[in-house]
């Protein structure tokens, strides 16, 4: 059972202030992008052991260092195993091999990505075919107790998050468009972000408002506008990721250079996230930043694109 799962990038996350749980409510809007990690589930490990066994590898081509992914019961996809097989009653000793495309701690959900692939998988493998337990919705509802950002990896689209990110609604889009990422060498710490940005704003005595949906990126969305949405991209965590990575400054400016019609953080970063007019610019654009020398690897894509899908 093999299931793809696409990378996101935010085009909008407004943070607002830290709540009682140690979480921020957000306004964040999910954009699938056409970057996948691909989860193969098969039942029965080859240790004999009581549970789920994973093996992570880079997928063909990719320049992916995966050496920082668990690949014991911390591996999310592994505990999203742990989820189905406890609420489906079934034997949970499956083996998960994932092959990543998408850069690790890189500010794409790559691990929420393998995380909702293995919920998609391993429902697959255990429900009955004729009569399902389990829908979409439940195992969004399942991937929200892994991580903010997995049900929006499940849903796929262009999306609206709320609350922590995890209570979503689909946005109305038309057409699709081009982008450009570059990765960085090393990732960034999503924990460690958040708090860099309550730091600065304390710093600058700014505190954070109530976060509200983009009226201008709404409509950018809706009409397929590429250039207002260029324009419309905005991300509260880039100043703390820039604080973090001070060499993201000159990323963004190279793209910019290279006639981006957009520039942002990707998330918590360190990709950066460019968008181009049409996919001849976003070949120019892509090779420019190569040649600057300014990314670890320069990754082309589309969005939007559907969520975890079984190949
Ligand atoms: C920043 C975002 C933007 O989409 O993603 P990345 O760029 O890291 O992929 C998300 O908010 C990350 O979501 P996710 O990676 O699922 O985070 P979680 O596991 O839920 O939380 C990890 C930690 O991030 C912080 N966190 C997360 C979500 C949120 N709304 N407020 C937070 O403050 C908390 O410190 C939390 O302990
Ligand atoms: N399947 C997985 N793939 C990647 N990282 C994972 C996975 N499972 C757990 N992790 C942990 O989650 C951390 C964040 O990874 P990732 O989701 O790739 O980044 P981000 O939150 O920046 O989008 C990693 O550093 C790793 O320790």
């Amino acid at each position: 059972m093999s299931v793809r799962v696409p990378a996101k990038v935010n085009l909008q996350l407004s943070v607002g202030p830290i709540r009682d749980d140690g979480y921020h409510d957000l306004v964040n809007v999910f954009h699938a992008v056409s970057l996948f990690d691909e989860v193969t589930a098969a039942v029965g490990t080859a240790s004999g052991g009581t549970g789920p066994e994973v093996a992570v590898e880079a997928a063909p081509g990719a320049r992916v260092a995966v050496g920082g992914v668990p690949v014991d019961g911390d591996n999310l996809a592994v505990r999203a195993a742990l989820i189905v097989a406890d609420r489906l009653g079934a034997d949970p000793r499956v083996t998960l091999r994932i092959r990543k495309a998408i850069p690790v701690a890189g500010g794409m959900a790559g691990g929420s990505a393998d995380a909702a692939a293995a919920l998609v998988a391993c429902a697959r493998l255990w429900d009955d075919p004729d009569e399902p337990r389990l829908c979409r919705d439940d195992l969004m509802e399942m991937g929200a107790l892994l991580g903010s950002d997995v049900p929006f990896a499940v849903l796929g689209g262009t999306a609206i998050g709320v609350g922590r990110g995890e209570r979503l609604t689909p946005a109305l889009t038309r057409g699709t468009f081009h982008w450009v990422f570059a990765t960085a060498d090393g990732g960034l710490s999503t924990p460690a972000v958040y708090a860099e940005c309550d730091r600065i704003r304390e710093a600058d005595g700014e505190p954070a408002g109530r976060p509200e949906v983009s009226e201008e990126l709404m409509t950018a969305l809706a009409t397929g506008d590429a250039k207002a949405l260029g324009a419309a991209l905005a991300n509260d965590l880039e100043p703390a990721a820039l604080s973090l990575r001070p060499s993201l400054d000159r990323t963004i400016e190279a793209g910019r250079d290279y006639g981006a019609i957009g520039a942002v953080v990707s998330g918590s970063g360190p990709t950066c996230a460019f968008l181009a007019d049409d996919a001849e610019h976003a070949a120019e654009l892509a090779a420019g930043l190569d040649g600057a020398g300014v990314a670890r690897s320069v990754v082309r894509a589309t969005g939007p694109v559907p969520g975890a899908t079984i190949c």
